[in-house]
């Protein structure tokens, strides 16, 4: 079947969901964009610019804004969500009850990396609890190595569409391909949501160590150790070991740990710097998704008796207040291990 996606609805005009907007208009795509705010609204549509979220961006005019999530959902066949994991339920649940007011039938795809904080479901899980259960086979999430900062100056840039559903991420990669973004598709989604959501907080880390005056043996002692834990629990929650070394996995987590673009990257630096947790949070104005998703998964790890040590110490600097030294001089002084058995 060749999928010809004419309308789509992307709901969230943060920096991701602004710029994967303008990638589909760019390809030749209708697209309208839902934002909360009538002032974000007015900015897109007159002045085609988002300085909030992209300082320098001009997006295209033809980027159609709207704060009424109906009028953007009005005869859809792609909806796009990309709100931060903590806005994905109540997102996802009045998304799936215009989808039947509406009578659509779209493709639904996210685009964002996190695990709910109370419950530790992946976004996949969260929306077809939402939308409707006819949907969870379908749901594409679209992940990878990606900042919206280079993106949006069509820097090349790999990512990958991952499904149960291949017709469905099929779908998904031909409507995003373009010169400078290049879509793979996976099978894998539990691997691909758990790889973007874990590879926050191990940027985190990254970030501190660079704070702290760290060098390039710390970071990659970090990112490798970081891989393996990740891998760990992935595993144990049935992702594909495979994917870790994919786009989702260690792809993303080289990005997201060497980026001054991170805001995970970024926060952490700061933390290593001696700022507080809350006033990085205050002074970020964007989403820092590792900092909810190190508790979910630090929860997760203990409950399935999952050694994640990088995790958890930065559990403990987030959550319990540890200082980030301490932590490191406990990590680096841990009982000697195998490299063998802690793959
Ligand atoms: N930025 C990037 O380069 C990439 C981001 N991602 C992922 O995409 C997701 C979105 O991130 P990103 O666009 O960067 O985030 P931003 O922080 O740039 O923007 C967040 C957007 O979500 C809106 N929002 C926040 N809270 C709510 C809410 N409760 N209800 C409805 N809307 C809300 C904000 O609206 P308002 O302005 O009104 O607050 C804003 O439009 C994240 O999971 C992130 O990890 C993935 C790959 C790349
Ligand atoms: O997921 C991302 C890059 O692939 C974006 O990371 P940050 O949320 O840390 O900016």
């Amino acid at each position: 079947m060749v999928f010809l996606c004419k309308k789509v609805a992307v709901i969230g005009a943060g920096s991701w969901g602004s710029v994967l907007a303008n990638i589909l208009v760019m390809n030749g795509e209708k697209v309208k964009i839902w934002s909360r705010r009538q002032e974000q609204v007015d900015e897109l549509n007159l002045e085609h610019t988002n300085k909030a979220y992209l300082s320098d961006v001009k997006l295209s005019e033809k980027l159609v804004a709207s704060n009424n999530l109906e009028e953007v959902l009005k005869e859809s066949e792609l909806v796009l969500l990309a709100v931060p994991t903590k806005a994905m339920r109540e997102m996802s649940h009045k998304v799936g009850l215009l989808i039947e007011k509406l009578d659509l039938h779209p493709v639904i795809v996210h685009a964002s990396k996190g695990l709910e904080l109370e419950t530790h479901k992946r976004i996949s899980e969260i929306i077809s609890e939402e939308i409707s259960q006819e949907y969870a086979a379908g749901i594409v999430a679209l992940s990878g190595p990606s900042h919206a900062e280079e993106v949006a100056c069509h820097d090349l840039t790999l990512i990958t569409a991952a499904s149960s559903d291949l017709q469905a991420a099929k779908s998904v990669q031909k409507i995003f391909m373009n010169s400078y973004f290049r879509v793979y598709t996976n099978s894998d989604i539990i691997g691909v949501e758990l790889g973007a959501a874990f590879k926050n907080i191990i940027a985190l880390g990254a970030g501190a160590l660079n704070g702290l005056g760290y060098g390039d043996d710390a970071k990659a002692a970090l990112m490798t150790r970081g891989l393996a834990e990740i891998a760990r629990l992935g595993i144990a929650l049935g992702a594909d070991p495979l994917t870790f070394i994919g786009l989702s996995g260690v792809g993303d987590l080289i990005v997201t740990c060497t980026s001054v673009h991170s805001r995970n990257w970024r926060a952490g630096n700061q933390l290593g710097k001696g700022a507080k947790v809350e006033d990085v949070v205050n002074n970020m104005g964007m989403v820092i998704e590792g900092l909810t998703t190190v508790k979910a998964a630090y929860e997760l790890a203990k409950s399935r008796k999952i050694e994640m040590p990088i995790t958890e110490a930065i559990y403990q600097v987030v959550y319990q207040g540890e200082e980030i030294k301490t932590a490191i001089e406990d990590l680096m002084t841990r009982e000697g291990k195998s490299e063998e058995e802690t793959f």
